[in-house]
């Protein structure tokens, strides 16, 4: 039997980073920065006030207070926007809002709040700091700074930060396409009703999610039969839109077996028995004229689950160019489990926080490879090494968290 890592490397030597493409903004959303990103202005790029108010000079304020206010003329309105060149003089303000630019001499704001509102003269009835409200120019970032890296996934925020900067495009590696196919006749797609023996199609489902969930596009292609030739015919019409392919079910030692059946014989994809639990059959390599990496895992819906986060998941990370290693974390475990000789298993259970702030991770009670239901009552996957049959309450664990951590 081949082992766990022996197979993920087999995986991670045969998958490469996607090619970058510049895109526009919207379309690089998701996508992983591929370029250092410098700011060529400052930011914020000019002074500016933080409040709606009046840009004074702060000594013209010095004792000001509620039951001794100071009254000084306003000599203009200062909005957003406005471009001329403004100044104030000793004794004077200007009513400024917020996000306009601060005039020459000015070197506070008072908020509105503080006065009475006036447009002509105003009455101030406290007395400001030097440099209140006012948003400094370059104090975010000053001009030529590298305000993200190369390898940074853009989310909402860095694409904020782009266009903030003036960018209107930028070069990523794009989200890789990643098309789910479920093989089995058994399987009816939710929404239609089931006949005897027939179930539901789940795993497209969640690997497609789980695919999306990995900063992918998914494209869940649905359910095909246990017909090897229409399975084909149906992954050659899917790879025109595939950067990796997932199949479910049919690669086990079943009379029925269409993946194995119709993928075996390229002699581009190879079957093998991997030392885990679940899991343990296994199918990889490369199809079509792309070699366009292709993922054959067991049918049973937990073990579809696991062996996406085992091995799919970090090459679809590789193929965005981000690091692979897995955030592997130590917990105590909170209950016995147990494990078969030789074989890593990966124990689905619920990871919380302990009384000393430390992680504690319960098993859950159902840990059959079909027990979709205990998946999804899991938030986290104990790794139980392959020279461990058992775990004592109150050892340490390595745990995969498989959601924001508690
Ligand atoms: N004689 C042996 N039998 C089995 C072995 C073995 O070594 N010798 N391995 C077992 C293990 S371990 C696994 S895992 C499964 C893998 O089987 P397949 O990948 O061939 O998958 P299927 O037979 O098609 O389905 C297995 C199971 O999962 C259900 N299933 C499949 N697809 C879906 C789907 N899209 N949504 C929901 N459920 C699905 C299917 O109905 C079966 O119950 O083989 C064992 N057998
Ligand atoms: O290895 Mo199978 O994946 O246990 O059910």
């Amino acid at each position: 039997m081949r082992s766990v890592d022996e197979h993920l490397a087999s995986i991670l030597a045969a998958v490469r980073p996607l090619a970058p493409l510049e895109l526009d903004l919207m379309e690089a959303h998701g996508g992983v920065l591929a370029e250092d990103v410098t700011t060529p202005v400052p930011l914020p790029p000019f002074d500016n006030s933080a409040m709606d108010g009046y840009a004074v000079r702060a000594a013209d304020l010095a004792g000001a207070s509620e039951s001794a206010p100071v009254t000084l003329p306003v000599v203009e309105d200062i909005a957003a926007g406005d471009g001329g060149i403004r100044a104030i003089a000793p004794g004077h303000c200007a009513r400024i809002m917020t996000g306009a630019p601060l005039p020459a001499g000015a070197d506070a704001v008072v908020p509105v709040e503080w006065t009475d509102g006036g447009t002509v003269r105003v009455r101030i009835g406290r007395a400001p700091a030097e440099g209140d409200a006012i948003r400094r120019a370059g104090e975010d970032a000053p001009a030529g700074t590298t305000v993200l890296t190369a390898g940074t996934r853009l989310r909402a925020p860095q694409i904020g930060l782009i266009a903030g900067v003036g960018r209107r495009r930028v070069l990523v590696r794009p989200r890789p396409r990643v098309v789910v196919m479920s093989t089995g006749s058994e399987l009816v797609e939710p929404g239609s009703p089931t006949g005897s023996g027939q179930i539901w199609d789940s795993n497209s489902h969640t690997l497609t999610s789980a695919a999306v969930e990995a900063g992918c596009v998914g494209y869940r292609h649905g359910m095909v039969g246990d017909d090897p030739r229409e399975f084909l015919d149906q992954l050659d019409a899917q790879l025109v839109r595939a950067d990796a392919v997932i199949t479910s079910g049919g690669v086990s030692m079943g009379a029925y077996e269409p993946v194995k059946e119709a993928l075996a014989p390229l002699g581009t994809v190879t079957f093998e028995k991997v030392a885990m639990q679940p899991g343990m059959p296994q199918g990889f390599g490369l199809v079509g004229p792309d070699s366009v990496p292709i993922f054959a895992l067991p049918g049973n819906p937990v073990s579809s689950f696991v062996s996406f986060v085992v091995f799919v998941l970090p090459a679809l990370r590789r193929m965005q160019g981000l690091p692979v290693e897995p955030c592997v974390l130590s917990a105590v475990a909170a209950a016995p489990m147990r494990s078969p000789a030789g074989k890593r298993s990966f124990l689905r259970a619920v990871l919380s926080r302990g009384e000393h702030g430390g992680f504690l991770a319960s098993p859950v009670r159902a840990q059959g490879s079909h027990q979709l239901a205990a998946l999804a009552s899991a938030n986290a996957l104990v790794v139980v090494p392959e020279d461990v049959t058992s775990v004592e309450p109150g050892t340490s664990v390595d745990v995969l968290p498989l959601s924001p951590l508690p």
